[in-house]
């Protein structure tokens, strides 16, 4: 379980990204991407365990060591109302939360966040590194849970008001949706006791993080995957080159950079 509630607005310094665009849309996996004036939306995505934290917090150390002006945030959370019904969702004696009461949950603090904090980070031209997002949703509410996915879509479109990312990291901690679910739900476990969502079951992550799979599969030009199997700092050099076309600032020695501030070692 991710406990850092410290996560939310950050600001580093310096250019504004120029980069931006509208979800999906069919690009080329390596087109560069333009984001017509405002910042660039980067969301990290996954299941359980995957490396989500680790790596939304070395990316956006990067990309602030390169320069740009980064706001790093985490869903749900990241704004005082969001991170109260982060604690509400993710106690375990929630357990009584119907899937519908969860979904719209995970909602309200998405539409609290991104007018709060990323609508306003975009718009003045900042780089927002989001740890979780609307994919999130599709993976956990209709894959997990059996919610109809047409209507999550719906209710992610309204309670993200026409700003969608212009690039999502799903990372891997292993090859398969399956070994994904194990590997992923041991490592977050390790970390302290098991939230709700962890406690959901094995079958339950299985369905999640092959659903992951399948929105890598759509070759949207949105989503990359990376694999979180190895080392941390060869991770983040992948992350890094993942994101490269919303950010040609960006370069090895920023990750490195990132890297030894956090004391990782190769
Ligand atoms: N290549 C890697 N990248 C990231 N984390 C790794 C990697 N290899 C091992 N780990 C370990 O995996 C654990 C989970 O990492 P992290 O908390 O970043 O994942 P998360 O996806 O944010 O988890 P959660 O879903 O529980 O919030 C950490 O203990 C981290 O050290
Ligand atoms: C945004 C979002 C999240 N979830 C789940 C996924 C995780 O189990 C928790 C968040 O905790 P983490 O430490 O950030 O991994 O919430 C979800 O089910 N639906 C969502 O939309």
């Amino acid at each position: 379980m991710q406990t850092d509630p410290s996560q939310g607005v950050a600001d580093g310094q310096g250019a504004a990204v120029s980069a931006g665009v509208a979800e999906g849309a069919g690009r080329a996996a390596d087109a560069p991407v333009s984001t017509e004036g405002r910042g660039a939306f980067v969301t990290l995505e996954g299941g359980e365990g995957a490396g989500k934290s680790t790596h939304a917090r070395l990316l956006a150390a990067a990309l602030r060591h390169a320069g740009y002006d980064v706001v790093q945030v985490r869903e749900p959370g990241g704004t005082p109302i969001g991170e109260a019904l982060r604690a509400i969702l993710l106690a375990p004696e929630s357990a009584a939360l119907t899937s519908a009461a969860e979904l719209f949950l995970y909602e309200a603090a998405r539409a609290q966040i991104v007018a709060e904090v990323i609508a306003p980070a975009l718009a003045r031209g900042a780089a927002v590194v989001c740890d979780r997002f609307t994919d999130s949703t599709l993976a956990y509410q209709g894959a997990g849970r059996g919610l109809d996915p047409a209507f999550i879509a719906q209710a992610n479109e309204l309670a993200c008001a026409g700003i969608a990312p212009d690039l999502t990291v799903v990372l891997r901690p292993a090859p398969s949706g399956a070994a994904a679910a194990e590997e992923g739900l041991k490592r977050a476990c390790e970390t302290g006791e098991a939230d709700r969502l962890e406690q959901a079951g094995l079958a339950f992550h299985e369905r999640v993080n092959h659903a992951f799979e399948e929105l890598v599969e759509t070759q949207d030009g949105r989503h990359v995957a990376v694999a979180s199997d190895g080392p941390i700092p060869d991770t983040a050099q992948a992350v890094a080159a993942a994101v490269q076309r919303l950010f040609p600032q960006l370069s090895a020695e920023d990750v490195d950079a990132a890297i030894a501030a956090e004391g990782h070692l190769r």
